[in-house]
């Protein structure tokens, strides 16, 4: 088995990570504290607030705990933080390249504009990029419980902000309410103006369906994707045509996708040639950072050093990035792997 102090040498990339699901308690703090909002509470409490406990059922009980902090990332400066602050946990756990995702119509209850609210959260990616050893790039997320009129509106983000960071577009939120059929004039919309898209799909019983929906309407990747597992046809399908599954333990266990270790996918997927990659999905909500997932996926499977590498050049051919960036990735990660091996 793996030892932890290996897993953190790896390099690693992160696909899916969720802004506002993933400060860390000093940012949470300070977040408060630049908006002269006396939180009353011990660090205790903060966290027992932001992420979710042990008897959470669902995913919709998963997604009551945003909540805590929204009304916190209703700023330029907090949004620039809140991004600078996700990047910078995610240096610590050796991340080379990250994608950090969010939904800008969550963040104008003072005087945000969607404009505003897409570029602070790249200003900070920027700055975490100058500060340590990591790419940045961002996807804006459209809630699926908002109604579509109002997920139009994140469209012309993609054309008015010419920043090399913005690269793509996902569906979070209700899965169990809004089934992915309902978005398909949204998509193709988002697909027509050349906009890479992942979307959140079979994270909830009796949603599989969304999982091949989403592969129709243009997602390269899938969020979670677990229901997959019972389904050879689909998983055919994702092996042919490459599609990354962003996989995130902690949470898929946590929103009761899954209950039982002898339920979930991640192995028999990865055995079958289906692209799997690991994610932290939110690093807060779901009390996690990247080296405990891959702590967990080794001593679960007994995931090898060249298993890991193998995810990681999965996740890189999945990125929201140039074939050139790509292979400057591949080639950087292909070495570092080769001296983890020799040790
Ligand atoms: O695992 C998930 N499934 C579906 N939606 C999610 C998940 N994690 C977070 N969000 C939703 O995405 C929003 C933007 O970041 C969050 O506010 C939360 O509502
Ligand atoms: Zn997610």
């Amino acid at each position: 088995m793996l030892k932890p102090e290996t897993i953190a040498l790896m390099p690693k990339v992160e696909l899916h990570c969720h802004l506002d699901g993933s400060l860390s308690l000093t940012c949470i703090k300070q977040l408060a504290n630049n908006i002269g909002k006396d939180l009353n509470m011990s660090d205790e409490e903060i966290l027992k607030h932001a992420q979710v406990p042990e008897t959470t059922q669902s995913l919709l009980e998963y997604l009551e705990r945003f909540d805590f902090v929204l009304p916190l990332l209703q700023s330029y400066v907090n949004l620039e933080l809140a991004a600078y602050d996700v990047a910078r946990q995610a240096a610590e756990d050796n991340v080379k390249y990250m994608e950090i995702r969010f939904a800008p119509g969550q963040h104008l209850e003072k005087n945000l504009s969607l404009e505003e609210a897409v570029e602070a959260v790249i200003a900070g990616a920027a700055r975490a990029e100058e500060d340590f050893d990591i790419v940045v790039n961002i996807l804006l997320c459209g809630l699926r419980q908002v109604p579509v009129e109002r997920l139009k509106k994140l469209l012309p983000l993609f054309d008015e902000i010419d920043d090399e960071h913005l690269v793509g577009f996902d569906l979070a939120g209700d899965e169990v309410n809004y089934p992915q059929v309902k978005f398909k004039k949204l998509l193709e919309k988002v697909t027509s103006r050349g906009v890479q898209v992942t979307l959140h799909a079979g994270e909830c019983p009796g949603c599989a369906q969304n999982i091949i929906d989403s592969v129709e309407m243009g997602a390269t990747r899938i969020g979670h994707g677990i229901m997959t597992k019972d389904i050879p046809e689909y998983q055919e399908i994702l092996t042919k045509l490459g599609i990354v599954l962003e996989m995130a333990p902690s949470s898929n266990f946590q929103t009761k996708a899954i209950r039982e270790l002898s339920e979930y996918p991640f192995m028999a997927l990865y055995k079958r040639g289906i692209h799997v990659t690991i994610n932290t999905d939110n690093r807060t909500v779901s009390n996690t950072n990247l080296q405990k997932e891959y702590e967990k996926i080794a001593n679960w499977y007994d995931f090898q050093i060249s298993d890991f590498e193998r995810i990681n050049h999965y996740a890189i051919d999945g990125a929201f990035i140039s074939e050139d960036e790509k292979e400057l990735l591949h080639q950087r990660f292909s070495e570092e792997y080769a001296k983890i091996e020799k040790g």
